[in-house]
């Protein structure tokens, strides 16, 4: 549905996004995910040809974004991060305004969507608190049947019931066999609605991986004697065995107190493993190592996003960033990555 490649934009001698290589396939919902400022908005408008790209190319349904940037735009319907809307009318003549603009507008669909997000139509857009205009907005948005949908931080000022009830519409609308690509701040929107995720960093796209990787997964916490731990933690050491060496990234905990009192005496610490792929095979091992007091848990988006963020090691075994993207971030051990 959108492949972008070498995607760049360039604001002066500021690079906005860099040399972004992107593919989305038909039928999944992609989730964006970045800190302010990282280049998401900036990707979304390049794709629907808004802005212009300084270099590279974009296809939407097979369309080049900057050929026929009209063309694509009928196949995709567009919630913006800060939409606005006109401050004079109802709620419902901007339903009928929208249904009517759009080749795909569907009123009858948008009426059942301000309905289901409970949306007083009859109030004027000028007198809506911020959530109803976010209400308006999506019940625009979710009309037309467009083959794309690409929702900017959608549950950004929902309560949590209505936010609830937008994801599951993002749901139905991949079970319509529809393309979702979803910008959120909130993971866990993201760990529950979308199939891939991207990252970008500094308008770089960081790292990509699927969430059936994600749950494969973990952090392990534990207890070990302190030179079995620093041997785990020197690149230098070969404690890890070869097959597991791309799998797992083992680091010195700095917040475990909740596992142990000793993190960080003389005679044992408290190590944090991140673990990729099956987790059975890791067991025997740990076992011979002596670990104590262990807490296994699933690794999640957070812990991924704050490597990202970080420039931590994300322990592989997860798609990777197209390597353009990885060399412009810089990559260390061959064996991990690195987002520097
Ligand atoms: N027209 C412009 N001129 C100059 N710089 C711009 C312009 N538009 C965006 N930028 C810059 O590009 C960078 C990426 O902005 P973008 O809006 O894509 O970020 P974002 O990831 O969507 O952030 P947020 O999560 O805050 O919405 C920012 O540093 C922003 O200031």
């Amino acid at each position: 549905m959108v492949v972008c490649q070498g995607l760049c934009k360039r604001y002066g001698a500021f690079d906005a996004l860099r040399a972004c290589d992107l593919t989305v396939t038909a039928g999944e919902v992609f989730g964006l995910l970045g800190p302010n400022g990282a280049g998401k908005t900036t990707l979304i408008r390049l794709m629907l040809g808004y802005i212009h790209p300084t270099a590279g190319t974009c296809r939407v349904a097979g369309i080049d974004v900057v050929d026929d940037s009209v063309a694509v735009r009928r196949n995709v319907s567009y919630l913006p991060g800060d939409a606005r809307l006109p401050r004079h009318m109802r709620g419902k003549g901007v339903l009928e305004f929208f249904a009517a603009m759009h080749p795909d507008g569907d009123l009858q669909r948008s009426l059942d969507v301000a309905q289901r997000l409970d949306l007083n139509l009859r109030t004027h857009v000028a007198f809506m608190s911020t959530g109803m205009r976010q209400k308006l907005a999506l019940a625009v948005v979710l009309g037309p049947r467009t083959p794309l949908l690409v929702l900017d931080e959608p549950t950004a000022n929902l309560d949590p019931t209505v936010r609830a009830e937008v994801l599951q519409m993002v749901r139905e609308a991949r079970a319509d066999g529809r393309t979702v690509m979803l910008s959120s701040h909130v993971l866990s929107e993201i760990e529950e609605t979308c199939g891939e995720v991207a990252f970008l960093r500094r308008g770089v796209l960081a790292h990509r991986l699927t969430m059936s990787e994600l749950f494969q997964q973990h952090r392990i916490t534990g207890d070990l004697d302190r030179p079995v731990a620093d041997r785990l933690v020197d690149p230098n050491s070969d404690a890890i065995p070869m097959q597991f060496a791309d799998r797992l990234v083992c680091s010195l905990a700095d917040d475990a107190a909740g596992v142990s009192g000793a993190s960080g005496s003389n005679s044992s610490t408290t190590v944090r493993l991140d673990t990729s792929g099956d987790l059975a095979s890791f067991l025997g091992w740990l076992d011979d190592l002596g670990i104590r007091r262990m807490r296994v848990e699933p690794l999640g988006l957070r812990a991924v996003y704050d490597a990202v963020h970080f420039g931590q090691t994300i322990p592989v075994g997860v798609s990777t960033a197209p390597q353009g993207a990885m060399h412009a971030a810089g990559t260390s051990r061959p064996s991990e990555e690195t987002v520097s």
